[in-house]
């Protein structure tokens, strides 16, 4: 008899050990990436293989056929996707640095020096509408924006922001001045970047840089775009869609203020929660020891 109860007890604990590694396989598929789409995917894949374990489970065998097939190809369409990630996570698993597996890709953002970016952005801009040079300017407010909200993603520079470079750039006879600068924390990340036009009624009688300006920001929530107008000078601010303009150089240093002024050097949202291991051990003792005093 002890020994029956022992043989349930060892097979209920190598089902823990199946549960806490499939829980923690898609802990380290979510790590992988902090693209937001990307996890969306990882999630995706997941409620598949759940739906097509229930729908096993049930005999549903037509519907447990077609999720199949679906869970193959999502699974090697994430392998493409994440084929860089993917790369790293079996570098790692190969130099046999198992713990680092277990660590979420925490980035973490640079200190910025908030005051002087807001300085550099709103001399550059003054000036640049002082000499009726056309500019457009995307500034990141939150986590970074994926290259593929971009129709075309550019020139990577990643130089550190200055009102002269931002200058430089927009000049007519420099081979980056066409299309818009990216401007993350401190640093201009890219030049002639394209983006997205906006094809909002109300925007079709607007230019088509104020209109990529509508568009990237309605695309994309945690960014907004400074315009300067080649005809007229005039500055403009482009926000969830919205174009603002004309604004005043005093209103532009205000807007400035407010949406980077507040923006001090934060964590990268962390998409993949901090895991409580000791959490879920002591909750596993405490379940088994549970059963194995329901047996006796
Ligand atoms: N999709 C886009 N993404 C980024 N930049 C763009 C895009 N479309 C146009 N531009 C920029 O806008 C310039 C053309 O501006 P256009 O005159 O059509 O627009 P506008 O809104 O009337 O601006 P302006 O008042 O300066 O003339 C291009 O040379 C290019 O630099």
């Amino acid at each position: 008899m002890q020994w029956f109860t022992n043989i349930n007890t060892i097979a209920f604990m190598l089902r823990g050990v199946d549960i806490l590694a499939v829980l923690g396989l898609i802990y380290i598929m979510l790590s992988l990436s902090n693209d937001r789409r990307t996890l969306l995917m990882v999630r995706g894949i997941i409620f598949l293989a759940i739906f097509s374990v229930v729908s096993d489970r049930l005999g549903l065998r037509l519907l447990n056929f077609i999720l199949d097939k679906l869970l193959i190809g999502a699974a090697v369409a994430l392998a493409v996707i994440l084929q860089p990630e993917l790369r790293r996570f079996l570098e790692r698993l190969g130099r046999g640095d198992l713990l680092s597996l277990l660590q979420p890709t925490a980035s973490w953002r640079s200190p910025v020096e908030t005051d002087s970016v807001i300085e550099e952005i709103n001399d550059a801009v003054i000036e640049l509408s002082q000499n009726r040079t056309g500019a457009l300017i995307i500034i990141e407010t939150g986590e970074p924006i994926d290259d593929r909200d971009f129709s075309v993603p550019g020139v990577r520079l990643n130089a550190l922001l200055s009102k002269e470079l931002l200058h430089t750039i927009f000049q007519t006879t420099t081979l980056l001045h066409d299309g818009a600068v990216l401007v993350r924390e401190d640093r201009i990340l890219a030049a002639g970047v394209i983006l997205p036009i906006s094809e909002k009624a109300a925007s079709r009688e607007i230019g088509t840089r104020h209109r990529a300006a509508m568009g990237i920001t309605d695309r994309v929530r945690n960014c907004f775009c400074i315009v300067v107008s080649e005809e007229t000078g005039s500055i403009a601010i482009a926000e969830s869609g919205i174009l603002d303009r004309p604004i005043t150089s005093s209103r532009l240093r205000e807007i400035l203020e407010t949406k980077l002024g507040n923006y001090r050097p934060t964590p990268l949202r962390r998409t993949v929660p901090t895991f409580n291991w000791q959490w879920l051990s002591s909750s596993f003792k405490n379940m088994v020891s549970r059963k194995s005093s329901e047996k006796k």
